[in-house]
């Protein structure tokens, strides 16, 4: 049985954070951890509040996982201010797990910020090092590089210069691009490989980041492939993203069913070359 940790914030909604997380792993049949960093009062319309957890019961945490269970892969997300990002970059050098996946979590769907603006420069030097793969979307690699991002080149060129800054394989996700396709590009430092499915016309995509890398993470324990973990990621977050939920009177949440995972894969291939 493959072990999966997620490190993130709570969303007591469900939709996004270490439930979607959980959710997720569960439909990948993997078994699941979670470490709480933040506990986000928010639904599909606001935050409300964010509490977030001392630094010392992070590090316990994480302790309480690694002295006794072990990981095959982390997915970690939201990481609000510099004590989290300190907390948990100490305990990822301590124990160094295999297959790391950073989804940089910025802000909610309906736009509340979710990490302090002044964080950014400690994300950047004291956490994005670990990852094995980085999975900014757009407004998220903008902030990371400071440029404008309009265009699958402006993708591409925001992709290099995250890699750049040392980070091994960059996923910027397409997301919140304009055109009938949501395309995700994954660059390795020497290459870009395009992920494309159709746009669907929904505006719930509540926890579709947050879905999207524990698939991936899940897929790396799973395959030990980038490549193939990415490609059956996409085609499990947008099964997930189809059957939406539209529920609550903001972004409503991404659905996992208990075979999502096979239904996903019994999918075409959405690995494209542009
Ligand atoms: N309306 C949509 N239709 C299909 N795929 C989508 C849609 N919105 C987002 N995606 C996909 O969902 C995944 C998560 O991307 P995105 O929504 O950009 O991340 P985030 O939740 O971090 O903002 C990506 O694979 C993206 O292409
Ligand atoms: C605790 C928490 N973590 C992350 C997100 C963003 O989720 P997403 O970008 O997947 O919609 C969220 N709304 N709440």
């Amino acid at each position: 049985m493959k072990k999966l940790l997620t490190i993130a914030g709570s969303d007591c909604s469900g939709g996004a954070g270490i439930q979607a997380d959980l959710k997720t792993f569960s439909a990948y049949g993997v078994f699941g951890m979670s470490v709480i960093v933040s506990v986000v009062a928010e639904n599909t319309a606001r935050v409300i509040s964010i509490q977030n957890i001392t630094p010392e019961v992070i590090s316990d945490q994480i302790d309480a996982i690694y002295e006794d269970i072990g990981t095959d892969a982390v997915k970690i997300g939201m990481l609000s201010d510099h004590e989290c990002m300190e907390a948990v970059g100490y305990k990822l050098k301590q124990y160094r797990p295999k297959h790391i996946v950073i989804d940089p979590v910025m802000y909610a769907k309906n736009g509340s910020p979710l990490m302090q603006q002044d964080a950014v420069g400690t994300l950047i030097r004291d956490i994005l090092p670990f990852a094995d793969v980085l999975t900014p979307n757009i407004p998220e690699a903008e902030r990371i590089t400071g440029i404008t991002i309009e265009s699958i080149h402006d993708m591409e060129e925001a992709a290099k210069r995250i890699a750049d800054q040392g980070v091994r394989h960059v996923l910027v996700k397409g997301g919140h691009s304009l055109g009938d396709e949501a395309t995700d590009i994954l660059y390795d430092g020497q290459q870009m490989y395009y992920f494309t499915e159709k746009r669907i016309d929904t505006l719930n995509t509540h926890g579709t980041g947050c879905t999207y890398s524990s698939a991936i993470a899940a897929g790396l324990a799973l395959t030990d492939n980038l490549h193939e973990a990415v490609k059956q990621a996409k085609a499990y977050v947008t099964t997930a993203i189809r059957h939406s939920l539209h529920i609550g009177s903001g972004p409503g949440p991404t659905h996992h069913f208990y075979d999502l995972y096979q239904h996903g894969l019994q999918r075409s291939d959405p690995t494209k070359q542009i």
